[in-house]
């Protein structure tokens, strides 16, 4: 008689918005056919007093759901979770998130990459353009709020094109050099050892002629989250034409990840890069983001699955690949005006403008 297959408890810990996203059923049913089934974490009611669950997939924040991870964890030896929080919380900061980059060795024949030019602000009177010309800092910049921890306040960023620009700036602050990128961003997301590289748009390019002809700064958010509506009518990314732009190359792309994954002892990320405009084969690292919008990569639910599987069942063969037990502890990690306005080249208004007064890094 053949032996039933082993299944598998994996518990979910998410907010809604998350939970309506990633939950979908066409994942918890191939999920399901594979063994594992995914179980809603009720955040009501105590985590120890759950499960048990082989295996704890999370993004949630505070002390309290840390103390309930430890707790869980060192009652449930066994049990994996993905990730842990103190490395979860790198990623809070948009100074320590990027520093990781700078870390890595990676032989870079085919391309280089980096980071653009960024200073931390943390008092109001350090804002000015004398500091920003001794930090290395040209104009324009972006302003992006120094944590960023999911709210809807840590995406909200200002593009500052001169002096003018940076007197409302409210800090704690990061002020990023905005390199020219062709409006083209790409996402890539790592789940485990698996790498996929997608195109979204982006900011447009602003010229010598913009910065002295436009307002002095433009408030904007989640510019590469708009969903397919909001790109229909937009122009300046019909012409310049997202499906034309060329990946980089996705070997090159994978050893980032996997030193970004060693560096981080995380599983579950993806992280933005651009393509240096000034500079042939340069590619700058700008965001690195915790569990991100997997729905939104092709076959998500297969490579979700597979994934899952994977962690489980070297769970079950006493191999270390994730933080397992006490979460604090280190393991080994294996590695495995409208878009456009009516000028070509003009800076977009709607709808990646929004609200001054929607600005929490505004005065
Ligand atoms: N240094 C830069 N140069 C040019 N464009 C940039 C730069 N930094 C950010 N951008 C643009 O601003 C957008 C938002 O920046 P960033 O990715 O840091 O914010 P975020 O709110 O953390 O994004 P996400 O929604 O991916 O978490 C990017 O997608 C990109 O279009
Ligand atoms: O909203 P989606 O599910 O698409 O995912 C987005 C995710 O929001 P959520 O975790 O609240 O869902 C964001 O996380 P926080 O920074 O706000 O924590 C951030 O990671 C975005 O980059 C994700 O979009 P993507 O980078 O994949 O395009
Ligand atoms: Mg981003
Ligand atoms: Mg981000």
């Amino acid at each position: 008689m053949e032996e039933p297959m082993k299944r598998y408890g994996v518990g979910y810990a998410l907010a809604p918005k998350k939970r309506a996203s990633f939950i979908q059923l066409s994942l918890v049913n191939l999920a399901k056919e594979r063994g594992i089934d995914l179980i809603k974490i009720d955040t009501d009611k105590p985590l120890i007093d759950q499960g048990p669950f082989d295996c704890v997939l999370h993004k949630l924040y505070g002390d309290d759901w840390k103390r309930q991870l430890k707790d869980y964890a060192s009652q449930n030896p066994h049990a994996l979770i993905i990730d842990s929080p103190e490395s979860i919380e790198r990623l809070h900061n948009r100074i320590s998130m990027l520093q990781v980059v700078t870390e890595l060795e990676i032989d870079g024949q085919m391309a280089s990459f980096g980071i653009p030019k960024q200073t931390v602000i943390y008092d109001a009177k350090m804002v000015s353009a004398l500091y920003l010309e001794n930090e290395g800092l040209k104009f324009p910049v972006i302003a992006k709020p120094l944590v960023a921890d999911g709210s809807a306040k840590s995406h909200k960023m200002l593009l500052v094109f001169n002096k003018d620009g940076l007197r409302k700036l409210k800090p704690p602050i990061v002020l990023q050099e905005f390199v020219n990128h062709g409006a083209v961003i790409f996402k890539v997301y790592v789940v485990g050892d698996y790498v996929k590289c997608v195109k979204r748009k982006s900011l447009p390019d602003v010229t010598e002629d913009n910065l002295g002809r436009l307002e002095s700064y433009l408030s904007f958010s989640q510019v590469s989250n708009l969903n397919t509506c909001e790109k229909n009518d937009d122009k300046y990314y019909k012409l310049m034409n997202l499906d034309d732009a060329e990946l980089p190359p996705l070997s090159f792309l994978t050893d980032i990840a996997r030193g970004l994954r060693r560096a981080t002892k995380l599983h579950l990320f993806n992280f933005d890069v651009i393509r240096d405009n000034r500079v042939g084969n340069r590619y700058l690292v700008i965001d690195i983001n915790y569990f991100p919008g997997y729905a939104k990569m092709p076959n998500y639910e297969s490579v979700l699955t597979d994934f899952f599987w994977d962690v489980l069942n070297r769970n079950d063969k006493g191999i270390k690949s994730l933080t397992k037990g006490n979460c604090e502890k280190e393991v080994r990690v294996l590695i495995g005006n409208n878009g456009c306005g009516e000028d070509e080249g003009a800076l977009p208004v709607s709808p990646i403008k929004m609200e001054d007064n929607e600005n929490p890094i505004l005065v």
